[in-house]
């Protein structure tokens, strides 16, 4: 079976209070980001994983792909399975890659084997791997909360709208960033916010994140403001970075910008 995990973009990010489990509690909207990996999962004499593309730091055991058909494994006694990923979606990103192979990974392993999970149950074995995971089971625009892996469905159209997205070559590791914050009450309420039309988002819809890596990091800036020179309607950092995206709604493509060799950049319609 051959699937192709995407990735997601956060619409506004908000980091509200710490956890006693020692996490966050957030308020986000995720949509999907259609820049994807292929993940090939095959019942196999032994199992194996192989890989390709971008290199993954870390074992192939601890890759996400392979926790997830250990977690199936020890409550279904699957037999052996071959899985090859091909990685596409840049790591460190704040555009949840590895938690889309994680979650495209059970969603096959569930099909391939016939185990008649419920989406409700493979969330439930999505959010023991990340917590951005359990978001990819339904991959649809969602209200995230708590831990960024409890949701409501949110009413939000960007179909067709233009989107680049850039990565400027700078692995940001999520706990990193998460270590920098400092939960707060957010400044606007953020679905009446992105219930106004996009031309406003530019106002009321932030990214805690921007703030405390921004210093650290000038490059986010730089992008940015690229984005908006180009003529971005709204541009922001994803998740915890370090991937910028710009939305250029009316347009089927977005403009060409010229960033340096080593970033790498999607352009594409959401
Ligand atoms: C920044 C976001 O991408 C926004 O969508 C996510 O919150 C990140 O989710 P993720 O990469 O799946 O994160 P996890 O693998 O669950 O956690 C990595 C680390 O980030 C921190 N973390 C993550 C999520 C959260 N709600 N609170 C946290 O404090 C914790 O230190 C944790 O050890
Ligand atoms: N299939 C996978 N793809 C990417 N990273 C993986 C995978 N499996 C395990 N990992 C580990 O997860 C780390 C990347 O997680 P990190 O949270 O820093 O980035 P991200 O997935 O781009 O961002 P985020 O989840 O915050 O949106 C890598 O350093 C790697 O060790």
């Amino acid at each position: 079976m051959l699937v192709f995990p995407n990735a997601k973009l956060n619409l506004g990010l908000y980091i509200t209070e710490q956890r006693p489990d020692g996490f966050r509690n957030l308020e986000s909207v995720f949509v999907p980001l259609p820049w994807c990996d292929a993940l090939e999962v095959l019942p196999a004499p032994e199992n194996a994983l192989t890989l390709s593309g971008i290199p993954i730091p870390g074992e192939p055991a601890t890759n996400l792909c392979w926790r997830a058909y250990e977690l199936l494994q020890a409550d279904f006694s699957l037999p052996p399975v071959q899985m090859h990923l091909h990685k596409a979606v840049p790591i460190g990103a704040g555009l949840g890659g590895g938690s889309g192979d994680a979650a495209f990974a059970l969603r096959a392993l569930n099909e391939l084997f016939s185990l008649a999970l419920t989406p409700e149950q493979l969330q439930h074995y999505a959010r023991r791997l990340g917590s951005d995971c359990a978001f990819f089971i339904e991959n649809k625009p969602v209200f995230a909360y708590e831990k960024g892996d409890v949701f409501e469905p949110v009413a939000l159209d960007l179909a067709g709208v233009a989107c680049k997205v850039v990565y400027p070559n700078l692995h940001i590791s999520t706990a990193e960033a998460y270590s920098r914050i400092a939960p707060r009450t957010p400044r606007h309420a953020l679905r009446p916010s992105l219930a106004q039309p996009l031309a406003t988002w530019r106002e009321t819809v932030t990214n805690d994140f921007e703030e405390v890596l921004t210093p650290h990091y000038p490059v986010l800036a730089a992008v940015k403001a690229a984005l908006y020179a180009a003529g971005a309607t709204y541009a922001s950092l994803s998740g915890s970075g370090s991937a910028v995206y710009g939305l250029f709604p009316g347009r089927e493509q977005p403009p060409q910008i010229a960033f340096p060799a080593e970033y790498q950049v999607w352009d594409g319609q959401l």
